[in-house]
């Protein structure tokens, strides 16, 4: 079938998908932005299209921000197609990934996954490679966990949502104190200071690969944002999963360095990862 086309077509504002090219199908979902229907667009491509929550969103800085998401084009990224930004609710218009959040597949497909090392180091190799092309382009992603990866066909695995986080208008979502902040994906200097860089990504990162070999389990258990934030300032860490090879956990501890200068970059977490691939599998 034919490529899907980076983005909208040729029109002058590229980014401007035309709602009368959309039809939308089945519901896909729900998170606190809104719906995501599964869609057709231009009668053949297949899109899911996120249709914004009035009032969840800044939507003026996020159309802005639209431009330039349509740009970071990455076989790990999940592509941003454009936007239908000329009437209330917007649409978020992406590329479709046929098996949902990588969260969701670990914990459906646990008994095959868990067993399957080399797939899961593959999967979190994947993740690593669409995070080191955001690092390169200076993008902070901000919620990077397996939730917000989504999984395709033949076991891809693409980073959803990037940068989205800024355009939530939801403090209980925002604050580092709100109920719905993402504690546990989050290092020290996020949770004081709400200091955000490509190092706090890979912190988070880290955590994705701790769900990742542990098949979907929720990290730190049933503990209370509290209790984790505790934790994590006293320098404890997760545990090895027990799916989990030595050397990968030597790297998951090196992305949960206390402070951000003493973990690896994500350029640099590749090499590691790949080099531990070839010589285990
Ligand atoms: C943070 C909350 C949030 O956005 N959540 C959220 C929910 C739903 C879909 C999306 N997004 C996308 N989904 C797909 N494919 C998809 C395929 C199957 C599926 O199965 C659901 C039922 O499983 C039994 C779910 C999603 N491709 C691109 C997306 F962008 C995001």
């Amino acid at each position: 079938d034919r490529a899907a086309p980076a983005t909208a077509g040729l029109s002058h504002d590229k980014w401007e998908i035309d709602h009368n090219e959309l039809m939308l199908n089945e519901e896909l979902g729900s998170g606190q932005f809104g719906v995501v229907r599964k869609g057709k667009w231009r009668g053949s491509i297949e899109v899911a299209v996120k249709m914004m929550k009035e009032g969840t969103m800044s939507e003026d800085d996020f159309i802005e921000e639209a431009k330039v998401m349509t740009k970071l084009q990455h076989t790990n990224l999940v592509q941003l197609y454009g936007v239908c930004s000329k009437k209330r609710p917007i649409f978020i218009v992406t590329e479709y990934m046929k098996y949902g959040s990588l969260l969701n597949h670990l914990r459906r497909y646990e008994t095959t996954l868990c067993n399957n090392r080399g797939l899961l180091l593959d999967m979190c190799i994947q993740v690593c490679k669409g995070m080191a092309y955001l690092e390169r382009h200076n993008y902070i992603h901000r919620d990077l966990a397996a939730r917000n990866c989504l999984v395709g066909t033949e076991n891809i695995v693409k980073v959803a949502d990037f940068g989205l986080a800024r355009y939530v208008l939801d403090d209980q979502y925002t604050s580092s104190g709100g109920s719905k902040f993402p504690i546990k994906w989050a290092p020290p200097e996020v949770l004081n200071y709400t200091r955000f860089s490509s190092k706090s990504d890979i912190w988070a990162y880290g955590v994705l690969m701790w769900e990742v070999f542990s098949c979907g389990k929720m990290p730190y258990g049933r503990l209370k944002n509290t209790e984790v934030v505790e934790r994590v300032q006293k320098g404890l860490i997760l545990e090895q999963p027990k799916a989990c090879y030595k050397e990968v956990y030597d790297v998951m501890r090196k992305c949960w360095s206390h402070l951000p200068e003493n973990r690896p970059s994500f350029r640099v977490l590749k090499d590691q990862l790949l080099t531990i691939s070839q010589r285990i599998l």
